[in-house]
């Protein structure tokens, strides 16, 4: 089938897959749009799918297609400017994360609701620069109700499979993730010291993609999909990028299953509002730089997201 090229419904929804996950099964494409933003081209081009009641769905792979793009190398404010000038309020990530801690075993599945930005400061991280400033709240880096929503109905789809789901509710704390930067690995010094720092699983993804959805007002949830014990657990070799393709493809139904289920649940929560506004308009009232050291140029790249907001005079 001929794929459109140009989509001009507003779309609510979008996942963001990672290693292993490069499209969805369980959706069929009607569009594959390649989208040009202030911030460059995204990773991919974004396909949009249909529910059977006309919804559309968004899909981007993080890592391009073919996985060609280095976790410091995705252009992760292309990526998030072009899913918001789709319309998309409601971010689902997927990703591949290693476990820091004994009981998250290889192909569990976790939906963390705290992160440590372990990353570098090679990334670029914010919309904003100098000539205009602000600043997003960032205390809960996930939005705590689609987190609630993911929690609550994935469980139910991965225990007919005998594959467990960690939560905050399921861990009793904070289910925390570190963002490394890599593209190498942790050694077991650092492991265990994100281990002693309360971290439950690792990866390379979160940051700064969950930074951008806040300050592009987008709900954003990451779900991980555990593939390796990294490099702290002694009685085991350190994770190989073998370890986790192979857990990889081991768990991908069931990342296909949880993206089915989430559309059936999501669709009608982001249609009646419940979901996909915690962070509307949050950024309108969220800038330090006054008027007049306001830089022209960069508003109007600012427009690109925000619309409306921010007058030029
Ligand atoms: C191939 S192992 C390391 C790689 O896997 C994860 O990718 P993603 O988060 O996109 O699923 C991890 O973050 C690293 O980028
Ligand atoms: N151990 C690990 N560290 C960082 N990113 C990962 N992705 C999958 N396993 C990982």
């Amino acid at each position: 089938m001929t794929l459109a090229t140009e989509f001009h419904e507003p779309v609510r929804l979008a996942f963001i897959g990672g290693t292993g996950l490069y499209h969805l099964e369980t959706l069929t494409p009607v569009a594959k749009l390649t989208i040009s933003t202030p911030w460059g081209f995204p990773s991919s081009p974004i396909t949009i799918s249909k529910t059977k009641d006309g919804f559309p769905i968004a899909f981007l792979a993080r890592h391009g297609p073919h996985h060609d793009l280095l976790p410091s190398d995705v252009p992760n404010r292309a990526n998030i400017a072009a899913l918001k000038k789709l319309g998309v309020n409601t971010i689902v990530a997927f990703s591949a994360v290693g476990s820091l801690q004994q009981h998250i075993k290889p192909r569990d599945f976790a939906v963390p609701n705290q992160v440590i930005d372990r990353t570098k400061g090679i990334r670029p991280s914010t919309f904003f620069e100098r000539g205009f400033v602000a600043h997003a709240m960032f205390g809960e880096p996930f939005d705590p109700l689609l987190n609630k929503v993911i929690s609550e109905s994935c469980q139910e789809v991965l225990e007919g499979e005998g594959v467990k789901l960690h939560t905050k509710e399921t861990e009793k704390d904070d289910l925390t993730l570190i963002c490394m930067e890599g593209p190498a690995f942790s050694t077991r010094a650092e492991s265990k010291l994100y281990r002693s720092w309360g971290g439950s699983l690792i990866n390379m993804s979160c940051i700064p993609e969950s930074k951008l959805a806040r300050e592009a007002e987008i709900a954003y949830q990451m779900i991980c999909m555990s593939t390796d014990y990294d490099a702290w657990n002694e009685s085991e070799e350190p994770v190989t990028v073998e370890t986790v393709v192979g857990n990889l493809s081991a768990n991908s139904a069931n990342a296909h299953r949880i993206a089915e289920k989430l559309v059936q649940v999501l669709e009608p929560k982001i249609k009646s509002g419940e979901i996909g506004l915690n962070y509307q308009h949050s950024m309108k009232f969220s800038v330090s730089t006054k008027k007049d050291g306001q830089d022209k140029r960069l508003l109007e790249k600012m427009h690109y997201l925000f619309p409306g907001y921010w007058p030029l005079q």
